[in-house]
């Protein structure tokens, strides 16, 4: 029995002992779960994650369903971005930009990555509603530099505290460039009045000595018949024309048979009133410049090449904005280059507006259309439409001129159309009328270049040819060389 009761007891120790130690291991098993939930060591290597996430409050928006997901990020997050937790859960799908970068809510990040937004409108402030707030003045603010200077504008937003202040400085110098403007003086054109008077020292320096020969002979007295043959010789030199000068002669030689003189002052006279009745001063020269029934009255320019029809354009423009009409130049001659910029020229030295085609060779009809609309649109007085140079004897150009004439008439009649006749061709020029007339109802004559040349009776000619008046003349290169045709003004210069 004691051995038996020895050894049970011996057994019923260890027994114990091992109940013991099962519990003690036990303890220390549950005590290990607890430990994963607080690992302080753990957090260390996500810090980055947390400074990764002050970056993602302007990126986050690309991923709202990230941050919305799972607890565990709560979990991660947690202790150091409670802020950003809240607000990016809040943020998901619907605000993406805006509200993710109102979040700098968390004050301590604004000056990482949003210090311009936050800066610019005096931050702080409130939170939520501040950061919207903010934002939209700091777009406003990079806008209206960017409209103003042109200055790195990417960069500004980011340094929006400068900003404010550089600009006024930057801005009101950037301003002031566009002033030039104002700048382009316009040309005042020389008044009309009596502009072919002013310019008849021109006249007589070229056709003065068709004067002076005739009264020579005519203060003669007594005159042969070689004589007679020397006037009309004289008077065909200058471009009278056959008929003309016939009229002329046998009016002169009545008068030296009644009243034979040898007083230049008389012969003179003589001359002037013969002459003056054949250049007709009862014809109506007036040019419809002005407004007709609330539309513009439409001027359109023909002739052949190289005669002067744009400079005759640009020279009437500057005649009608001296006499107060305002003005629109339709730049119809497509087939030359430089008709158009020539006459855009023209027309901005006097203010004036030219409607033209950035095409070579656009369809002059629908240019010369476009400018008559573009008179009306303005409610000007008038629209000169300048036309190619063409040959008259060719039938497509004259048809394309027809169109044009055409087309214009669909919206406006046309007023006037002035043939542009160059006075050193003489005869020739008159051929081209004729044609010219057949296409077009000519109004009115442009006489250009007479004062380079001694042919100053095809003033008579091609009145007689056209029996349409010379209502203006070309006496020289200059802007306001162009003038209203005075029949006594011309036969004054040419008598002496
Ligand atoms: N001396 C003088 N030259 C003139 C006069 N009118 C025009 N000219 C000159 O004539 C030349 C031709 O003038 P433009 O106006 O280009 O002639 P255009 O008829 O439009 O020519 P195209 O378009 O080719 O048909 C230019 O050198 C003008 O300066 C004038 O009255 N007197």
């Amino acid at each position: 029995m004691g051995i038996d009761t020895l050894t049970e007891y011996i057994l019923v120790a260890v027994a114990l002992l091992v109940l013991l130690g099962g519990m003690a291991v036990g303890l220390l098993r549950g005590r290990g779960g607890k430990s994963k939930e607080l690992p302080p060591e753990h957090r260390p290597p996500e810090r980055p994650k947390g400074s990764a996430d002050h970056r993602s409050g302007t990126i986050v928006l690309d991923r709202p369903s990230e941050h919305a997901k799972p607890e565990e990020t709560k979990g991660d997050e947690t202790p150091d971005d409670e802020g950003l937790a809240g607000k990016t859960a809040e943020t998901p799908a619907e605000e993406p930009a805006d509200p993710t970068l109102a979040e700098p809510g968390p004050a301590e990040q604004t000056p990482v990555d949003e210090e311009p937004a936050a800066a610019t409108t005096t931050p702080q402030a409130t939170p939520e509603a501040t950061t919207d707030e903010d934002f939209t003045p700091v777009e406003s603010d990079a806008d209206e530099r960017a409209r103003t200077a042109a200055t790195a504008p990417t960069a500004e937003p980011t340094e929006s505290d400068a900003a404010p202040q550089e600009a006024p400085t930057t801005e009101p110098e950037a301003a002031p460039e566009p002033e030039p403007a104002p700048e382009p003086e316009l040309d005042a054109p020389a008044p009309t009045r009596d502009r072919m008077r002013s310019l008849r020292s021109r006249l007589a320096r070229s056709n003065g000595a068709i004067g002076k020969g005739l009264l020579a002979l005519l203060s003669q007295g007594s005159l042969t018949e070689e004589d007679w043959e020397d006037v009309e010789d004289t008077l065909l030199a200058a471009d009278l024309g056959m008929e003309p000068t016939t009229e002329l002669v046998d009016s002169l030689r009545e008068r030296v048979s009644v009243d034979g003189t040898t007083d230049p002052e008389v012969a003179k006279d003589w001359l002037y009133q013969d002459l003056l009745k054949l250049v007709d001063p009862t014809m109506d020269r007036g040019l419809a410049a002005s407004r007709v029934d609330g539309r513009p009255a439409c001027i359109l320019v023909v002739g052949v090449n190289g005669t002067g029809k744009t400079t005759t354009v640009g020279k009437l423009a500057r005649v009608l904005v001296a006499n107060d009409r305002d003005v629109v130049l339709g730049a119809a001659d497509t087939f030359r280059a430089a008709a158009a910029d020539q006459l855009e020229t023209w027309g901005a030295r006097v203010g004036v507006p030219t409607i033209r085609s950035d095409r070579d060779g656009a369809d002059p009809a629908a240019v010369a259309f476009d400018a008559v609309k573009a008179g009306h649109e303005m409610e000007s007085d008038a629209v000169i439409v300048d036309t190619a140079g063409r040959l008259h004897n060719k039938v497509g150009l004259m048809d394309e001129l027809a169109k044009v004439k055409r087309v214009i008439e669909k919206q406006n009649p046309i007023d006037e159309v002035l043939l542009v006749l160059d006075a050193t061709t003489g005869q020739n020029g008159l051929a081209q009328a004729k044609v010219f007339a057949e296409a077009v109802n000519i109004t009115g004559v442009v006489l250009t270049k007479l004062d380079g040349t001694a042919k100053g009776g095809i003033v008579v000619a091609v009145q007689r040819t056209l029996d349409v008046p010379v209502k203006l003349v070309g006496l020289g290169e200059g802007p306001d060389d162009l003038a209203p045709f005075v029949p006594e003004a011309f036969v004054d210069a040419i008598v002496g």
